[in-house]
């Protein structure tokens, strides 16, 4: 491992990826990473080949959007000499140049029908055969895929093998939109400065509150790949001292208003080269003495500075866990005035979105069908907005479903997990939601031990390790099947 990939972050999110990343590095299992475009596919990709066992021997990036059927069956394959008239020597593919290492597909998706099935041979029986080849050749690689459509929706569409699919995602990495972790963006656009003031030869010491704040606010539709964009090329316009919100474009620095929803926490440090995931130099994404972005540690906004997407349940509880964080070293670091402002703000908005958490502790669960359905609009918002970033459409029959569990996992949080209420809650028979409860819990892939059933979904990461992290959206199907006593 030379540490020359970094995976930068601080939200309960990258941290679970980082942790994910050790655990399936040490197997040999398929590895199916999913995620918008720009969310870090690739990188995770490279990374876990350097963590693991493999990483003497090559990584072949393949991407299978680049060339049609043929083209991409000759470079996967190889081929013997004779087989291409204008060829008499034969060629390795791309599979036999990865022996020993990994063949990191990418934008699997577009693989033909017919490919499909070569790769599911290739993982399933371990053997390869060149175009034009009388025999088998064993291989020993390891396939890591990644996409950026729902493939779970393509083979419901029957547009993707679904034996494939299951091979591919023995482990599955999904990785949210940057938007969903706005708490990273900080310590990205620090790791970015120093990188390409390294590159360039520059010497830029920091990024302002303002630029950092409309930074935090930008929706970042092409994700970490577009601030990196966005920040290399400030960083080569500029020689000296930090990026002011007039080196920004004009797009972003409209975003800039008088409510601030970023805030200092002088103690945060980003989660720096735990166990090697970060480059080996990590000191110098947080020199001293600079107004430095390492200091941001949260975001938050009052209502009438939402960003689109920062009302999301996961966003929340990521937000209202880290409150307590901040409420710590807040009480440590009052020297800062200038930020007890944005700081009283925060505290507003994590108690406004951690009422519901408390009347669950509270024992007294609103059990009001109108709140219930108060956040959907916004919902529906973030999924048209997801689909046509991805420029696929919506998936009516999908995002119903994703509706569906989400008002029934909702209910039942609501209700402490009684039936009774929570199918009264949703004018629904009693039978007619533990049905719905059965079907999604044996459609579900995983279960963990407590009997949490993770979904592979727009909200959740689901790892294939069975392993349980209470900051993601889960279902709870405790006592499923079993009566609740009411
Ligand atoms: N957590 C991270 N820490 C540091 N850099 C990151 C992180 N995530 C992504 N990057 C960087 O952001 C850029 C975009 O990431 P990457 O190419 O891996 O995204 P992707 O999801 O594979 O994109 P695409 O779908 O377009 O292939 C890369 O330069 C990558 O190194």
């Amino acid at each position: 491992m030379n540490g020359s990939y970094a995976l930068m972050g601080s939200s309960a999110i990258i941290r679970h990826v980082q942790h994910l990343v050790y655990k399936v590095a040490e197997s040999n299992s398929s590895i199916l990473i999913t995620g918008e475009p720009g969310t870090g596919k690739d990188a995770i990709a490279k990374i876990i080949h350097e963590r693991s066992q493999r990483n003497k021997f090559p990584f072949v990036p393949i991407k299978c959007a680049s060339g049609n059927e043929e083209f991409l069956e000759i470079e996967l394959f190889g081929y013997e000499a004779g087989y291409l008239p204008q060829n008499a020597q034969g060629r390795e593919g791309h599979f036999r140049q990865a022996e020993g290492g990994v063949l990191y597909l990418d934008e699997v998706s577009k693989l033909s029908d017919k490919l499909q099935l070569a790769l599911y041979r290739v993982i399933n029986d371990g053997v390869i055969r060149s175009l034009g080849g009388k025999a088998d050749i064993p291989i020993n690689i390891r396939v890591i895929c990644s996409t950026s459509v729902d493939l779970e929706q393509l083979v419901r569409r029957g547009l993707f093998r679904e034996d494939l699919f299951y091979k591919l995602s023995a482990t599955s990495i999904y990785l949210p939109p940057i938007r969903e972790r706005r708490e990273d963006i900080p310590i990205l656009s620090e790791y970015f400065v120093q990188k390409f003031n390294q590159l360039k030869s520059k010497k830029i010491v920091g990024i302002s509150h303002d630029a950092m704040n409309a930074l935090l606010q930008n929706v970042w539709t092409h994700n970490i790949q577009e601030l990196e964009n966005l920040i290399e090329r400030i960083v080569v316009l500029k020689n000296s001292g930090s990026i002011e919100i007039s080196d920004l474009p004009p797009r972003l620095r409209n975003l800039v208003t008088d409510n601030i929803d970023a805030f200092y926490d002088r103690t945060h440090q980003p989660v720096l080269n735990q166990n090697n995931i970060m480059p080996q130099n990590n000191n110098v994404y947080h020199n001293s003495g600079s107004t430095h972005i390492s200091q941001y540690s949260k975001i938050g906004s009052q209502n009438s500075a939402v960003p689109p997407y920062a009302q999301s349940q996961r966003e929340n509880a990521i937000l209202n866990n880290h409150n307590s964080h901040y409420n710590r070293n807040n009480q440590i670091n009052n020297q800062t005035n200038n930020y007890s402002q944005v700081t009283q703000q925060q505290a507003n908005y994590n108690q406004n979105y951690s009422q519901p958490q408390n009347s669950l502790q509270n024992n007294n669960p609103p059990i009001t069908r109108n709140s219930m359905f108060d956040d959907i609009p916004s919902e529906i918002d973030q999924f048209i907005k997801k689909e046509i970033d991805l420029g696929s459409g919506i998936d009516f029959y999908r995002v119903v479903e994703e509706f569906e569990n989400r008002l029934i996992s909702e209910a039942l949080r609501r209700t402490n997990h009684n039936k009774n209420r929570a199918a009264q809650l949703l004018s629904m028979n009693r039978t007619t939601l533990v049905e719905k409860l059965k079907k999604r819990a044996t459609s579900s892939p995983i279960k963990s031990e407590t009997g949490r059933v993770k979904r592979n979904s727009a909200f959740t990461i689901f790892d294939g390790l069975g392993n349980d992290n209470p900051d993601f959206d889960t279902i709870d199907f405790v006592n499923l099947g079993t009566e609740d006593g009411v």
